[in-house]
């Protein structure tokens, strides 16, 4: 009996903290009075029905939010949500430091540079990263990624030789992954010389939805991490090679620690080392743990970005014959020798450029809503954004502006030629947001300009392609995944390969 009534208390207790939750949401909450759907307003089950449920189409039903409510809606009880290209410098503006809330919890990598929440955390930490990522280091490695290019020329024509269609959506994360293995580890895994290019593609994909669900229940990555990996490789095998990274690293970082010089090939030196040499950093960011999160980041994010970059490019461009014949002329025209490849020559070519200016726009790097909090009120048209709000903007709406980028889906290098301008005179450069804005935009991006340079140069120079059983479905995101996934069904960009004559 005593236990009946106790059952009935809490149950009276839980509807009225709801109810009052509810009613303090609507009502009270400081941004109770920006629009949006009530749903959305009341509890995050809102997003969490998207992303989980309908499997990351959250980003989706926003874009219809704004189509409904305007350009600043409140898609979470915490969270206000802008679609305004002329506002994200703003949001996102160069030489303030802001903090980013949510993403430490839905990467279970919380000591990584990119989720870090706290602004002045997240700024020492980039600091101590970011001459591995200048230009100079990536000149002083370039011959590690020419030897790279090189091995995926050799595969191209050993599949001209057999007659088969390549799978492009399988061999770029293999070539981008082992760049970025040697690059930041001192070792790779070999993915570029395997038969079926195994790589971390397949485990990004069939793990990508759980950021969403951690994003709802925080603790499922403690949980997971405390499986042993025998038992997470038997309930999703595709999970594997993350699962053998993450070993590997370990056993790494702490020879790292203990002062061994852990590279196998010739770099200058490896991320752990430039972490554990650095002066500005603290000694809790110098912990065994600190280095695996880091790790597990790096290679977050720059597998998957670069590789969707060079797909897009790499579909459009063989689909379109006369985007092809072009780029192929120019390339000819600058490297007579077919064998010759060089950064400064490719960097020249107004054409090449504009082409990957197109592929990255339409990558998005990122398809998330991609959060900052500013430490004073915000001024957006009419409203004012209470200091501390959670804000974020989406790079695919950017992307997709048709006032800047009309017929936003097709792939026209040519808008990108010839310095061009919006409507009102900004340079329209400015709003390839794709790999950010601001202090906390990709560290990566030089190594990955390097890389679609050398990569595209070398396909289109060397080779002719035939698109096989492939459509632009197999390039356009249809799952936000934190990173743009295609259809679960899509079989890849396969391709027949033919050495071109010239
Ligand atoms: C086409 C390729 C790429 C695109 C479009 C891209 C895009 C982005 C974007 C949008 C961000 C988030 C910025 C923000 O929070 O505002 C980011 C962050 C980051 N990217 Fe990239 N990325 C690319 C390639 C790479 C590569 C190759 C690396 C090398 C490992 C890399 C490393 C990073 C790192 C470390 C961060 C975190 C920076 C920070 O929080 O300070 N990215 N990237």
């Amino acid at each position: 009996m005593a236990s009946t009534s106790l059952t009935g208390v809490a149950v009276v207790a839980f509807a009225v903290y709801w109810a009052g939750l509810v009613l303090y949401r609507l009502f009270l909450h400081p941004l109770a009075k920006f629009p949006g759907p009530r749903l959305a307003a009341i509890t995050p089950w809102y997003e969490a029905y998207y992303e989980i449920i309908r499997n990351g189409q959250y980003s989706k039903k926003i874009s219809q939010l704004h189509d409904q409510y305007g350009p600043i809606v409140r898609v979470t009880p915490g969270e206000l949500h802008i679609r305004d290209s002329r506002f994200f410098e703003s949001v996102y503006p160069k030489n303030v430091h802001l903090h980013k809330e949510g993403w430490d919890k839905r990467f279970g990598s919380e000591g990584g540079l990119l989720p870090t929440p706290d602004a002045q955390v997240h700024k020492r930490r980039r600091a101590a990263l970011s001459p591995m990522f200048s230009r100079r280091s990536i000149i002083e490695f370039i011959h590690i990624i020419h030897r790279h290019v090189e091995t995926f020329a050799t595969r191209m024509q050993e599949f001209e030789g057999r007659k088969e269609p390549l799978n492009l959506t399988h061999a770029f994360p293999a070539l981008t992954g082992d760049i970025i293995m040697d690059y930041f580890f001192g070792f790779n895994y070999a993915q570029l010389k395997n038969p079926e290019f195994a790589s971390f593609h397949e485990a990004f994909i069939k793990i990508g939805s759980t950021g969403h669900v951690a994003t709802q229940f925080p603790a499922i990555f403690p949980i997971m991490n405390s499986i042993p990996d025998g038992i997470t490789a038997w309930l999703q095998p595709a999970a594997e090679p993350l699962l053998k990274f993450k070993r590997d690293q370990r056993e790494v970082i702490a020879r790292t620690l203990r002062g061994d010089d852990v590279k196998v090939n010739d770099a200058q030196k490896t991320i752990f080392q430039e972490i554990l040499g650095s002066k500005q950093l603290p000694p809790e960011d110098k912990t065994q743990q600190r280095l695996e999160d880091e790790a597990q980041i790096v290679i977050g994010g720059g597998v998957e970005t670069t590789a969707f970059a060079l797909g897009i490019a790499a579909f459009h461009i063989i689909n379109k014959p006369e985007i092809y014949k072009r780029l192929h002329a120019d390339l000819v025209k600058a490297f007579p020798n077919r064998a010759t490849l060089e950064l400064q020559s490719l960097e020249q070519m107004p054409y090449l450029r504009a082409c990957i200016m197109e592929a990255v726009r339409m990558g998005y790097g990122l398809s998330a809503r991609n959060p900052r909090t500013h430490d004073k009120p915000l001024h957006y048209k009419e409203w004012i954004i209470p200091a501390g709000t959670c804000i974020s903007q989406s790079i695919p709406d950017v992307s997709h502006d048709e006032a800047l980028f009309p017929q936003s889906r097709e792939f026209i290098p040519e808008r990108w030629l010839d310095d061009p301008k919006t409507s009102d005179g900004i340079p329209l450069d400015r709003f390839m947001v794709s790999f950010g804005r601001g202090t906390r935009s990709c560290l990566g991006i030089t190594l990955a300009w390097t890389e679609l340079y050398l990569t595209l140069g070398m396909m289109f120079r060397r080779f002719k392609f035939e698109l096989f059983e492939a459509d632009v479905t197999d390039v356009e995101m249809a799952h936000d995944y934190f990173i743009p996934v295609t259809s679960l069904k899509s079989k890849g960009v396969r391709v027949f390969v033919t050495s071109a004559a010239d």
